[in-house]
């Protein structure tokens, strides 16, 4: 059992089941919301919010879901799109880092981070220690888990030409989705220790909706939640 620093005004928090820090769970839609549920069995610890879409969504529903409660940790939660070679369909990712992959400008030399343009970092560290311990869980329980980074994009990649220049500007890669970099923002205002959990839906690259295994990427989710109870 990992304990957590608390953003309680009222102190730290105690090894054990009954004190343990609550952890918040933000998801994009209700669908995955309520796969996490399902993994989560009614364990009161967790709160589990369906904020919307997008970053501003994320990082919106994030921040007021803290300053309305006490937690010691925040995950953003959901599926996303795996890069191939690294995250197969059905699969987990637990994010090394999250980073907000499309911003910053088109350049004629090509695209220029944020960070590069100086307006400061799109990368935000996970939790190394509870990334660790997650993934060594997620393992143990027999499911299909990596580490890496995490993408965070406004504009879901449809070209096998998008998916090369993501893969090439951040090696290692091993997954997109919309939302990480939010959450992540909001929790580190506050300190606290951020994770990102992906299941994989969807390979990151040509556009194929139809292919979309969502009730598949559902099922790791439900799957991977119930293991968090077991090790946060
Ligand atoms: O249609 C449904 O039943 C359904 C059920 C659960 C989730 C959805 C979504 O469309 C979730 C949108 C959410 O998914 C993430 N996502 C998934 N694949 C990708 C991708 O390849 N690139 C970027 N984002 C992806 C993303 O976080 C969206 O917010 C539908």
């Amino acid at each position: 059992m990992r304990t957590f620093p608390n953003n309680s005004s009222t102190g730290a928090a105690v090894e054990g089941q009954a004190s343990a820090p609550r952890v918040l769970i933000v998801t994009a839609v209700a669908a995955e919301r309520d796969a996490v549920l399902r993994g989560l069995q009614g364990s009161g610890r967790f709160h589990v919010v369906a904020a919307g879409a997008g970053t501003a969504a994320a990082a919106a529903g994030t921040a007021a879901a803290l300053a309305a409660g006490s937690y010691g940790c925040v995950i953003s939660a959901g599926i996303g799109g795996g890069f191939p070679g690294v995250a197969s369909i059905g699969s987990l990712v637990v994010a090394s880092e999250m980073i907000a992959a499309d911003l910053g400008a088109e350049t004629p030399e090509g695209f220029r981070s944020a960070a590069e343009l100086g307006f400061g970092s799109v990368t935000v560290p996970a939790d190394s220690g509870t990334v660790q311990a997650v993934t060594a869980a997620l393992a143990a329980a027999g499911l299909n888990v990596s580490t890496g980074p995490v993408l965070t994009v406004s504009t879901a990649t449809g070209t096998a030409e998008t998916a090369a220049a993501l893969a090439a500007r951040h090696p290692g890669a091993a997954a997109e989705a919309m939302e990480g970099h939010g959450v992540a923002v909001a929790a580190v205002a506050l300190g606290l220790p951020v994770l990102e959990l992906r299941a994989i839906s969807n390979a990151v690259g040509p556009r194929d909706r139809a292919a979309w295994k969502i009730g598949e990427a559902l099922e790791a989710l439900e799957a991977a939640a119930a293991i968090l109870l077991e090790v946060l």
